[in-house]
């Protein structure tokens, strides 16, 4: 069985939406697992109250909390992360700055590794959110796997779509009001299932 987590921060339930889609994909593959894990916030309850993003934290609050000691025990890590000024989140960032004993021992060296993303605006950042991501997986050692142009849907000209060959991508608009769209979905289900094909390979 090749277990397979998807890693996320979101603030307003666009990644979390996307981040299910992933795992579904994950869970298509036969002999695959996924399980969901979100990073710890850093935000205070009044801060994001006043910024409307407690009642969609509510929604998925149920999402166990990632841990550094927990990356280990995966064969693929997907991360998913909404864009800051066209890099990830500071929440996942912290996370990630914490790793620094796992990247000692080597503990992710030639373990799949994957992201996806999702921003305001069309071209507010998705791909250096996603490509910036990347530096840090290297880092780990981990291959890289995106999203092949075999998904037909990366092409979609008739509706504005997120989804890149670095990763699945959704666009919230300026008002966090738009959804993921059943494109941007599927892109996402895609790369779930395409980690998790690959991921079966390498653990066979
Ligand atoms: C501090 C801050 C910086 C942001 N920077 C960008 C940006 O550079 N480009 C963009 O399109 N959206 C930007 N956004 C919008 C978020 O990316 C958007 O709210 C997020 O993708 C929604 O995902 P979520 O619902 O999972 O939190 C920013 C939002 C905040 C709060």
């Amino acid at each position: 069985m090749s277990k397979i987590q998807i890693v996320f921060y979101s603030m307003y339930g666009h990644i979390h939406t996307m981040a299910e889609a992933v795992a579904d994909g994950v869970r298509s593959v036969g002999g695959c697992s996924a399980e969901l894990l979100q990073v710890p916030e850093l935000i205070s309850e009044e801060v994001l109250e006043k910024y409307g993003a407690k009642a969609a934290r509510a929604a998925f609050a149920h999402i166990p909390t990632a841990t550094v000691e927990r990356l280990a025990e995966a064969d693929a890590i997907i991360f998913g992360t909404p864009t800051r000024f066209g890099n990830m989140a500071a929440q996942m960032r912290n996370f990630l700055d914490q790793t620094g004993k796992l990247w000692l021992s080597g503990g992710l060296v030639g373990k799949v590794g994957s992201v996806f993303a999702s921003t305001a605006t069309q071209h507010g950042g998705q791909e250096t959110t996603i490509t910036s991501f990347h530096s840090t997986l290297l880092h780990h050692g981990m291959i890289i796997v995106g999203v092949p142009y075999t998904e037909q849907r990366l092409l979609t000209m008739d509706e504005i779509s997120g989804g890149s060959p670095y990763g699945a991508t959704t666009l919230a608009g300026g008002d966090g009001s738009r959804r993921p769209s059943e494109n941007e979905l599927a892109i996402a289900r895609f790369q779930g299932a395409h980690v998790a094909k690959i991921t079966a390979r390498l653990t066979a």
